[in-house]
């Protein structure tokens, strides 16, 4: 069962993905994690897996809710979630970096990518699992843990929303280089997901690219509880 998660990531449309990333920075996938999966990650976050941190974000003011950080060695599922989004979202990354007209490519492999972060002292494991309870929400934000970071991160929504909760919206706003800032909502049914740039993207004007910077957050959940599960691929120092 786990193992064809990397099949499933795979015969997603490529191409089109691709192309969303390019046109607006991120993208919205279809349903992935089965209700079952979800449910098994949902179990997850009150059960007895391995935890590295678990951070009350009003007590940092990055919001109300919670979140856990994952110990390696990371459960199967994720570890191999982690692997099989890795290489196409390194294909985006190398092609940005193109864009910027920046050197050093991000390698093939994610195995190979937590190397240069290791290099860096990057060494905790990132994946996360998010819980906002009625009232919660998540600040726009951006997750970079040192020196060294994958440009795109993935989430998960676990739950339904408009049956196990209300609101709890995802936020991306754009910081627009010398103009206004662009926000998008973005809503996601139980097991989709979102691709979306950790720190900026590429935007094509008129004298070649340039960046908007980009944060994400969640809008307040008005009613029930939201689940979600964060993939993000540098570790952190
Ligand atoms: O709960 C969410 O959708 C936001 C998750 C988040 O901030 C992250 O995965 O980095
Ligand atoms: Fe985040």
């Amino acid at each position: 069962m786990v193992k064809d998660i990397a099949l499933r990531i795979q015969s997603l449309d490529w191409a089109s993905i691709q192309n969303d990333l390019d046109a607006s920075g991120f993208a919205k996938l279809p349903v992935i994690l089965t209700p079952q999966e979800c449910e098994f990650f949902m179990e997850l976050y009150s059960g007895e897996a391995s935890y590295r941190t678990t951070i009350n974000m009003t007590r940092y003011r990055f919001g109300n809710g919670q979140y856990k950080y994952f110990s390696y060695p990371l459960p199967e599922l994720i570890q191999n979630l982690r692997e099989s989004f890795y290489p196409p979202l390194a294909k985006t990354a190398n092609r940005w970096l193109h864009y910027l007209k920046k050197p050093q490519p991000f390698p093939e492999t994610l195995q190979d990518f937590l190397k240069i972060c290791a290099q860096y002292e990057q060494l905790r494991p990132t994946p996360l699992l998010l819980k906002y309870q009625q009232g919660g929400y998540n600040c726009l934000h951006q997750d970079l843990y040192g020196d060294v970071f994958f440009p795109f991160q993935v989430v998960f929504v676990l739950n339904q929303r408009e049956k196990d909760y209300t609101g709890g919206e995802s936020l991306l706003v754009e910081q627009i280089p010398r103009a206004q800032s662009r926000g998008h909502v973005i809503t996601l049914e139980q097991g989709s997901a979102l691709i979306f740039p950790t720190h900026y993207r590429p935007v094509l004007g008129k004298r070649g690219y340039y960046k908007n910077t980009v944060r994400h957050g969640v809008s307040t959940v008005t009613s029930g509880e939201r689940y979600g599960l964060g993939i993000i691929f540098h570790d952190a120092k």
